[in-house]
């Protein structure tokens, strides 16, 4: 969810297809065997990539393929129902954004999509956490009524799934299991999209922009895209490396969250996503799993095997990266979606931007 102005490799980028994500198998996390290796493959692929594959998650076919096949039903319901719906209404950055009204690095993205959160009241507005905003309640569309059940049980399994992993990631990095845990304890902020990105042939734009390079804001990403369904690309060392979607997996990636946790020995990888090519029209359903809005990130302690790999955050004047999640979140977001910033949150954007420009960070 994060839509961050990053650098990434340079516009004629070779584009590697020859190279493949690593795999791994969370199932064997389980395995008092095998859990030790899994540990040891999981900061091998997020250190090196900060792309990978998860299988054994517990998520089942039958479930991914109703949420699929409910995505394209939505899609596939006349404007007037999904603009009913429009994020622009949503002063909280929930609902429908039609194609186009998304910006990354101030380009238009050629995709549309719902932001789903979890369905909470607002919360009072505070100048000392204007991050508080972003909670609110969903925009739900009344001509496809069966979506909500299917997202909501979708969003408590893959919950799991992300703590799961956090947790494996802590022991990983000589940690307490746990150290993750007390950010998420009490109301985590994540967000689900359900996405579809238009062929090239039924765009009236020449852009190949479906989402521009950018970095996800939280700590982890659980992205789910039908198999045969190219168009992700991955910066890595300066190419990039296509992200083919794979059967019965997820494809997982580190937030700028997890980069200043492990000050940087894990890197939020810059990715985008290419318009499709004629007649291939692409869904994807990405998972942010995001911690409490007011949560501050704890900086591990690493163990000295490990500190020369943590090279430090990667603070690009274009795109700080901010220790408490809430102001991390609302940095992209007001980038992202400037409709619903310029309609709902004007005098905050033109605080925030005097800030930015200043170069402060809290972190
Ligand atoms: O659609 C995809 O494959 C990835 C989307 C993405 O990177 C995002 O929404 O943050
Ligand atoms: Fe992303």
């Amino acid at each position: 969810m994060g839509y961050a102005a990053v650098d990434a490799p340079a516009p004629d980028a070779q584009v590697r297809s020859d190279l493949e994500l690593p795999i791994l198998d969370l199932s064997r996390a389980d395995d008092p065997e095998q859990a030790a290796a899994f540990r040891r493959d999981l900061l091998g692929a997020s250190h090196e990539v900060g792309f990978f594959y998860l299988t054994g998650t517990g998520v089942t076919a039958a479930e991914t393929a109703e949420l699929v096949r409910l995505t394209e039903a939505f899609f596939a319901l006349p404007l007037a129902d999904k603009v009913a719906i429009e994020m622009v209404n949503s002063p909280h950055y929930r609902g429908y954004t039609q194609l186009g009204n998304e910006t990354t690095r101030g380009e238009p993205d050629w995709r549309e999509q719902i932001d789903i959160g979890p369905e909470r009241p607002a919360l009072p507005r505070s100048e000392a956490e204007p991050w508080n905003l972003l909670q609110g309640p969903n925009q739900w569309p009344a001509a496809l009524p069966e979506l909500r059940p299917v997202i909501e049980a979708w969003q408590a399994k893959l919950e799991k799934v992300g703590l799961r992993l956090l947790r494996e990631w802590a022991e990983a990095l000589g940690q307490d299991r746990h150290v993750f845990d007390p950010a998420f304890a009490t109301d985590p902020a994540t967000l689900l999209k359900i996405v579809r990105y238009p062929s090239a042939d039924t765009l009236e734009t020449t852009s190949t922009q479906g989402v521009g390079p950018h970095k996800d804001s939280g700590f982890l990403t659980l992205l789910y895209v039908p198999p045969g369904q190219p168009g992700l690309q991955v910066d890595y060392r300066g190419q990039w490396l296509e992200a083919t979607p794979l059967e019965g997996a997820f494809v997982v990636n580190i937030g700028e969250m997890l980069e200043v946790a492990t000050n940087g020995l894990l890197k939020a990888t810059v990715h985008r996503v290419q318009v499709p090519d004629p007649g291939r029209a692409r869904i994807s359903i990405p998972y942010f799993y995001n911690p409490n809005l007011s949560a501050r990130v704890p900086i591990l302690d690493l163990p000295e095997e490990l500190q020369a790999y943590a090279t430090g955050v990667t603070q690009d004047e274009k795109n700080l990266l901010f220790g408490t999640y809430g102001e991390n979140a609302l940095k992209s977001r007001l980038r992202a979606h400037r409709d619903v910033t310029e309609r709902h949150h004007a005098a905050l954007d033109a605080q925030w931007s005097a800030r930015q420009r200043q170069g402060f960070a809290s972190a």
